[in-house]
């Protein structure tokens, strides 16, 4: 067997260099992802945006109609599954019963046509550096699920991947297991050499995890970004409601947007730090929002009046939904709303100060 884990001298640096075109039914996927050594790529998105077939299609596991995928350099678009240079984990995709914790890690390296004492030894150390070594006799089923995890993450790894697939790799734990393992997680993809893939719906993981965000929406890449830029400056309502920002989208001059109203309507107008032109969006956070009985005299450059759309807690603040000329949301704290006396259906003055809104090219 051509030994796939090895790269070709002079291979260009990019761990993965994917352009990936399928279908699936009605659902049409056309991505292209790129992952430098050592990167770890977060896929974040709705459901049914086009995560889990980005990875299986990396995989091999389902076909691309178009496209190409390279791995360090070497094209494997067309690589049977098992001889792709490829570690994953996948939710459906999880430990052989029948096997203990040690020969499900130590399958990969016998299937590469490791002896059967190497391959042993290896999965031996994979389970120790996971924590695990009093459990490398255990099956699976006598395993706790953050142990399974780790188990399945070791397995992935024991056949020296170039490329990661993590598929939701919290997603079935508890809480306080998702904390652990995503620690641990995170100190096994430091050491990790290749490029690492990882689908994700919790904005906390892709934030910890990755070193760049892919956001997916409808079968495209809608948003990639560092994740605290994408965290700063969402480009959609999917990822500003995921970070938590009240996002708009307008037309910029000067120091004013304009924003897109309703229906077509002119909506109204915002008034940000530095000067713009053509157009653009504006985000802030909800806690930036100051709410008034009164027009307010004096600061905030931004004044609109509002309803009261929906009142609920967040965390130790309350959040009010305002909708009219636009709807955002505003957090205040439990004794200021008290004092508002605020209930759905009343009118409100919301201000914003032009220094707490970020402004960028729409
Ligand atoms: N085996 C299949 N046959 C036909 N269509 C499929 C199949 N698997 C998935 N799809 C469709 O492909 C689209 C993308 O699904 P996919 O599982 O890739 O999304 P996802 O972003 O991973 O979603 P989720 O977060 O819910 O797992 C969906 O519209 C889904 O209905």
């Amino acid at each position: 067997m051509e030994p796939t884990g090895a790269r070709p001298p002079g291979a260009a640096a990019s761990a993965l260099d994917a352009e990936l075109r399928l279908s699936r039914g009605e659902f049409t996927l056309d991505v292209a992802l790129e992952a430098a050594q050592g990167e770890i790529l977060a896929l974040l998105g709705p459901n049914g945006a086009g995560k889990s077939s980005v990875l299986r299609a990396l995989a091999g596991l389902v076909p691309l109609t178009g496209g190409h995928i390279r791995v360090d350099g070497r094209d494997e678009t067309t690589t049977p599954v098992e001889r792709r240079p490829i570690g994953m984990v996948f939710q459906d995709y999880l430990l052989f019963e029948h096997m203990s914790a040690l020969d499900n890690v130590a399958f990969g390296p016998r299937c590469q046509g490791m002896s059967r004492a190497d391959a042993r030894e290896r999965a031996a150390g994979l389970l120790a550096h996971m924590g695990l070594s009093d459990h490398a006799r255990t099956r699976p089923r006598s395993l706790s699920g953050g142990q399974a995890q780790r188990v399945a993450l070791a397995r992935a790894l024991a056949v020296r991947p170039r490329l990661l697939l993590l598929d939701e790799p919290m997603a079935a734990l508890d809480a306080s297991t998702r904390i652990d393992v995503r620690a641990r997680l995170r100190h096994l993809l430091e050491e990790f050499e290749g490029a690492t893939v990882l689908v994700t719906h919790d904005p906390l993981d892709a934030m910890v995890l990755a070193d760049r965000i892919a956001v997916v929406e409808g079968g495209r890449v809608v948003q990639q970004g560092a994740p605290a830029e994408v965290a700063r400056r969402p480009r959609t309502p999917y990822v500003a409601r995921l970070v938590g920002l009240n996002l708009f989208r307008g037309q910029a001059e000067g120091t004013t947007v304009l924003l897109d109203g309703p229906g077509g309507d002119d909506g109204a107008g915002v008034e940000v730090r530095e000067p713009h032109s053509g157009r653009a969006l504006v985000a802030f956070p909800p806690r930036a929002v100051a709410l008034y009985p009164e027009h307010p005299h004096g600061s905030p450059r931004n004044v609109w009046r509002l309803t009261v759309d929906g009142i609920e807690r967040f965390g130790d603040q309350v959040r009010v939904h305002l909708a009219g000329r636009l709807s955002l949301a505003a957090d205040v704290s439990p004794a200021a709303l008290a004092e508002l006396g605020l209930e759905r259906g009343d009118t409100v003055w919301a201000g914003v100060k032009a220094a707490e809104v970020e402004c960028y090219p729409g």
